[in-house]
């Protein structure tokens, strides 16, 4: 996992910024990061639900330096003020990049027209971004997420969308009755709806085909679970950090009256992930 690395560019080197909330990552603020040249940084300002690329998770997603402000502290200025803020902030400052949207300053009562009038340098605005008609919001692809479709997720973010978690330990029910799975807690991230999804787990750097039930264990203690079983491999280690990546969901969750039928149908799962991968391994070759 790649760590900010905005603690070690100092911000004087910064001569564009790109200026937003950026939670995602995704298609439309990689539009933006293209305008920001040689010494360009990003300037992100968050709120409280940045739950797709929560902050200590970002830097990974672009090779400009992140600065993060909360939203809270800055949110009384109006918009002289933190243009001011910025010049202060990034002394030689010469560009801005925000999208057709962007709107500050208190009450967001200050937008495109605004900015170019109070900032002396150049503003750059990118026009609304869209894949299939369909404008890329970090909302909209919560929504996706919210909903199971991690297909249109991941089109809108440009990636195949991760969360990460630390490994605790299961019901140790796994291994004897079903299949043995990676347990993990996972935190501020959104979680898609609960079921059964195609993933890849990465592990040590190694990203492994696998098959990750996500959410109450309806049919054994009830409890809430996001558990990998990694395709193909016996996994014996413990990690402190997991991370798991959608590609597609299998089906949702069930409740099984027997383990034997629960136990079958993981088997059906696995079986298709498997042909998942075999498909697209062959579509790859
Ligand atoms: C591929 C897969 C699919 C699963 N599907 C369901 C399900 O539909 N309903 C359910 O209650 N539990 C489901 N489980 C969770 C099992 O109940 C769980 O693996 C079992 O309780 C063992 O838990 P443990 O790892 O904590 O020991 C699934 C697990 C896997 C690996
Ligand atoms: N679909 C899009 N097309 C163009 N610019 C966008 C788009 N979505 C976000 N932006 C720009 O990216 C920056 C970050 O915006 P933010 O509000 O965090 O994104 P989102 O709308 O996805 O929540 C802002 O300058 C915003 O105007």
């Amino acid at each position: 996992m790649k760590k900010s690395s905005s603690i070690l560019i100092n911000k004087k080197n910064i001569t564009a910024i790109a200026l937003g909330g950026f939670d995602g990552m995704h298609i439309a603020h990689q539009e933006l990061f293209k305008n920001l040249g040689t010494n360009g940084g990003i300037v992100s300002i968050e709120s409280d639900y940045a739950n797709l690329t929560p902050r200590t998770y970002r830097q990974e997603y672009s090779k400009y330096p992140i600065y993060y402000y909360i939203l809270q502290n800055i949110k009384h200025l109006d918009g002289k003020e933190f243009i001011a803020l910025l010049k202060e902030e990034y002394p030689n400052l010469k560009k801005i990049v925000v999208g057709f949207d962007f709107c500050f300053g208190k009450n967001r009562k200050n937008c495109i027209n605004e900015l170019k009038e109070l900032f002396d340098g150049e503003v750059v605005v990118i026009d609304e971004v869209k894949i299939d008609g369909i404008a890329v919001h970090s909302r909209v692809i919560r929504d996706y997420i919210n909903d199971g479709n991690i297909k249109m997720a991941n089109k809108l973010l440009g990636k195949e969308y991760k969360i990460f978690g630390t490994q605790i330990k299961g019901q140790g029910l796994g291994s004897k009755n079903f299949v043995p799975t990676i347990n993990l807690n996972v935190e501020n991230f959104i979680l898609p709806t609960e079921g059964v999804y195609i993933t890849k787990t990465i592990i040590n750097e190694e990203e492994l085909p696998s098959v990750t039930f996500l959410g109450h264990r309806v049919s054994t203690d009830g409890s809430f679970a996001v558990e990998t079983h990694i395709l193909d491999k016996n996994i014996t280690n413990r990690f402190s950090l997991v991370q798991i990546k959608f590609l597609d969901k299998l089906r949702g969750n069930r409740k099984f009256d027997s383990f034997e039928e629960l136990k079958k149908q993981i088997e059906m799962d696995i079986k298709e992930a498997k042909e998942f991968f075999q498909s697209k391994s062959s579509i790859d070759n």
